[in-house]
Formats: structure tokens, sequence, C-alpha cells
């Protein structure tokens, strides 16, 4: 935790050096959210009042770190990663750099331990193993560890004698593997970055890390040589940098004509005590959890991502542009990709339903049916419980000799609750959708619920087969399937009703269409074994007894 006394250096040094702070502001240093801003007194600023005005000397941005590493002057494309190593430098330099930085009171005041799971231990980490944040933690882990590399290349720095194993692993194993992250976490539990030199890679990564939670953008400075090769390189911005983030705050950061970068609250009042927030952009918790270290279940942006993985590249006939509708698509040709936000406000995404009943499609429809968006919905419900199930069966694993620390824990369990209620509510908001398509086409369905109370010899069967005596207990047997597949084969092949003529019909059509192939006779063969030949026999001994009954 950073103590107060080095706030308040801090905060003179920024006023000493022609930083303004309106005095109806304090900060604090609070447990939960470590240095933070509050209003003194009742208060309503206008929306073109700055509450806080730096001036561009107090800034940390390319142009500083260029004159530390004027050898990249002709990288544009580096500057991003030169700035964070130029952060490195100053924080984890020698006394000479350090000591004597117009910026120490700043730097002083950045916290060394930082809340983002990279930091985590790796019994902590160990918790999140299947998540996504799992996965994005290594793939950025691996990125960052590879510009870490070519940056130190480019520029002829030597990297730190503590990283000469942890170097080994991305030289040896060829550009396209990718290093586990458990190796990463070894590495960085046993390197922590107030320990390390200024340019191992623990450094680098706690610069990553502070650019990554309190830079901001370089279009806001209004520079003539701003373009899109640099438009959101990040540069550090005192004082406004030590407000929290709250989503949906209406915030302005302007440009004087004084040089100064101005911060204007844009919310009519505040009440006396009540924190002074600023807006990092509406984000998800996702991304608070990765970009920030901490976790709000009340964020309205919140979602849980919904990765799938089908066999082949995608139909061109599919009538879903996943691109254009936002969802991300990874195609290697042979794989697709495509992850889907299910948010609380749309739990069911449209193009998610839209390619759930459209692979649900029989080859024998030309367009989507009634049919195929039921067994849409239904098969999609099943994935998503499937990922529910996940996250729903979580147990906390601790091992003997490392504790968990409470505040993650509680941060890993919010991640597991929240995640769990959201896919909740797409269960949910599927079953009621089912039933509204179905109602919608009630008199053109036939329910199996009604042919279990309608068939009395049928449903005999089932009691025999699978010990269900009213319908619901082919639900909690979880045979609900199985049971309507025999009885479509029974109607199929029952030579005396005259009544299932519309099974007969589709299953033709069904099977004039299709070609059955060796994984079609394999997936069905257990159900094969399991009901049949004996299936026949208990179905003739229960007719029997029902008729002699
Ligand atoms: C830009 S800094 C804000 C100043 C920071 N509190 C400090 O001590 O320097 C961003 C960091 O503040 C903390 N933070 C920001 N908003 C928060 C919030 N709503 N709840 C909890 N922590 C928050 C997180 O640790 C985050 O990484």
């Amino acid at each position: 935790m950073v103590a107060q006394i080095d706030l308040q250096n801090c905060l003179e040094w920024a006023q000493n050096n022609g930083a303004f702070i309106d005095p109806k502001i304090s900060f604090k240093i609070t447990q939960e959210a470590g240095v933070s801003a509050f209003v003194n007194e009742n208060f309503s600023p206008r929306p073109d009042q700055a509450l806080v005005r730096v001036p561009e000397v107090l800034l940390i941005t390319s142009q500083q770190a260029l004159s530390e590493f004027p050898q990249a002057v002709s990288e544009k494309n580096l500057l991003s990663s030169v700035t964070q190593l130029y952060l490195s430098k100053l924080k984890f330099g020698p006394d000479a750099v350090h000591l004597k930085s117009f910026y120490k009171p700043y730097l002083d005041v950045l916290p060394l331990n930082l809340p983002q799971p990279y930091f985590w231990c790796t019994d902590e980490v160990v918790n999140l193993h299947g998540t996504d944040v799992y996965l994005t933690m290594r793939d950025t882990l691996n990125k960052l560890a590879e510009e870490w590399r070519q940056l130190f290349q480019a520029l002829s720095i030597e990297h730190a004698a503590q990283d000469k194993q942890f170097l080994s692993l991305f030289q040896g194993s060829g550009k396209s593997a990718v290093v586990p992250l458990e190796q990463f976490c070894a590495h960085i539990n046993l390197h922590k970055p107030e320990a390390s030199e200024w340019n191992s890679f623990a450094a680098y990564l706690w610069s990553h890390c502070i650019f990554n939670s309190r830079a901001f953008p370089r279009i806001i400075l209004n520079r003539a040589d701003t373009d899109s090769t640099n438009l959101n390189e990040g540069f550090l911005y005192p004082i406004v940098d030590f407000l929290n983030h709250k989503n949906d705050v209406p915030v302005k950061w302007v440009m004087n004509e004084d040089n100064e970068l101005c911060f204007m609250s844009q919310s009519a009042t505040f009440s006396a005590q009540e924190e002074l927030f600023n807006n990092y952009g509406n984000i998800s918790n996702e991304k608070c959890l990765l970009n920030y270290g901490f976790w709000d279940s009340s964020n309205k942006y919140d979602f849980s991502r919904l990765t799938l993985k089908l066999p082949s590249a995608l139909p061109k006939s599919i009538p879903v542009d996943f691109n254009k509708s936002g969802n991300s698509v990874n195609d290697d040709g042979n794989t697709t990709i495509l992850q889907f936000n299910l948010k609380p406000s749309e739990p069911i995404p449209s193009t998610l339903l839209a390619l759930f009943t459209y692979l649900s499609k029989l080859k024998c429809e030309e367009a989507p049916t009634v049919r195929s968006a039921l067994q849409g919905v239904d098969q999609l419900s099943s994935v998503v419980s499937q990922r529910q199930l996940f996250y729903k069966n979580f147990k906390l694993k601790t091992s003997s000799n490392q504790n968990l620390r409470p505040h993650i824990i509680k941060l890993i369990k919010l991640y597991y609750q929240d995640n769990k209620k959201i896919l909740n509510s797409t269960i949910e908001k599927l079953s009621v959708l089912q039933k509204r398509i179905f109602n919608a086409n009630k008199e053109f369905s036939l329910s199996f619920k009604t042919i279990f109370k309608n068939e009395k010899t049928f449903a005999n069967s089932l009691l025999l087969i699978f010990g269900a005596i009213k319908y619901e207990d082919l639900i909690t047997k979880d045979c609900v399937n199985d049971a309507l597949l025999l009885w479509i084969v029974k109607s199929v092949n029952d030579k005396t009703s005259k009544q299932d003529s519309f099974i007969k019909q589709t299953f033709k059509e069904v099977s004039d269409s299709i070609v059955i192939e060796k994984e079609d006779v394999t997936q069905f063969l257990s159900f094969y074994k399991k009901y049949f030949p004996n299936l026949s026999e208990k179905y003739q001994r229960s007719t029997t007894s029902a008729i002699g009954g």
C-alpha cells in the first residue's frame, strides 16, 4: 500500500510544478481501491469547470522515452513499448536514474504490488484453469514476452541476468510454440518486480500493467503528429490517474490553450464525501479483472463469453455475417472459432440463435423451419448448460504450502458466481423462447407428453425400460430423447397405424436426403445395443400383458 506521506509529496510536487487541484477535492488512501479522490462538500461543478489541470511538463509520454532511448527514434511502431521500458527504467533503474528523476514523487506513488492476476501466485492462478481469463493471460504474456525480446534486440539492450533461463523458453521452442501460463507464473513468483532490475521481464510486465491500468490515449493531447499509427499510444497523466473507475460516469479530458490537460466532471452534483470517479470506458468485469484487478458484481456491462469451435469452415450459405455483427471469428480454414458475449441485457445474441437454427437444419430443409428453430434452441441450451456446469461445479483448489490471499479468493469466487448467473439467465430465456415458439405453432405440433398420455402401451414399455411411471420421470432420469427416438422407430415400423403418417412421411423425406456415414452408425451404436433387440421382446410382452390385463 502507498504511504500517505508519498501521496502528499506527489500532490505538492504536482502543484509546485503548475498543476491545479480544486480545493473541493481530497485524495485519500482506501483499503479497497488504494489512492482515491473524494469531494469535500456538496458541490455542483459547471460542465466546463476543470477540477484538475496538469501542465504538459508533468506527463510521461513517448517524447521523454525517446530522450532516454534515442536509438528508437526511427522505430515508430515500437513507441508504446519504448515508453513502457522508460517507465521500468525510471522506477527500477539504478539510483542515478530513479532518485534524480524529475518524476520521483509521482513514481513513489505508483503501487509496486499490483492486483492484476498476472501477479497472483501460482496456487491462485490454478483456480482460473479452464476459464477465458486464463487463456487471455497466457496469450497476453506470450505476446508481451515476444515484444520485450524484440524491443531489446532493436534497441541493443541486454536482458537482466535473472531472465537467462526464462529467455530460453522462447528461443528454444520455435516461434509458434505457446509457453504455458504456469511457466510464467513460476518465473514472476520467483522474481518480483520490486526485487528485479529495470531490464528484467518482471519490471517490463509491471510497467505494462501500469500503462494498461492508468495510461490515457495520445489522441487527447491534440498533437499535430498524431495519426492512425499512434493515436492509441498511451501516456501517464499524474493526479488524474489517481481517480478510480465507474461505468457510465460522464467525464471530459480536454487540452486547453495553455497546454494544460484538464479533467472535467459532467455530473450535475456531488454530495459531501462522495467519491469523484473517472470513466475508463464502459468495461466488462473480465476487463476490470485483467486490466485493473477488481470486480464489480453490479456491472451492467458484464458478459459471459461463449466460445464455440466448429470442426469446419463456416458454410458460405450461412445467413449471418459474424464479422459484421461484432462476434470475433478466427478461421484457419479447418476449424472456425466463434466467440459470443452473453450479456444480462441480451442473454441470447441473435447471431448465436441464428447460427444454431442454421446448424440444426436438415438437408431436406431449404430454409430454417420451426423444427430447426426448436432443435437449435435445444442444442444451444445444452451447450450453455455444459458451460454453466463448469462454473457451478467450481471448487476452490488450495495447496498446503501456500496460503491464498482472502481478497483474491473473493475475486475468484465472484468470477465463477457471476458467470454462472449470466449463463443461468441465458438458459432460462432459452426455455421461455422454446415455449413461445412451441405455443405459436401449437396447431402443427405434437407433444411427446401427449403421446405419452395417449399411447398407454408405449408408456407401459417405458416403465419397463426406464422405470418411468409418469412423463416427468423421463425428464428426471434424463431419457426423454432416447424415449422419443424409440417412439419414432416404433411409429415408422408400425404397419398397422395410419395415424402417424406425418412421422412416416418426414422419416422418409429425411432418409431420402441423407447419406448415412460411418460416424452416424457409431453415434447410435450404443443406443441400438442398449435397447434392441431385447426391447422388441419387452414391447411384445407389455402389449400382451396390456391386452391380457
Ligand atoms: C488509474 S488507477 C487509480 C488509482 C489507484 N487507486 C491508485 O491507488 O493509484 C487504477 C487502479 O485503481 C484501482 N481501481 C480503480 N477503480 C476501481 C474500482 N472501481 N474498484 C476497485 N479498485 C479500483 C485498481 O487497482 C486499478 O488497477
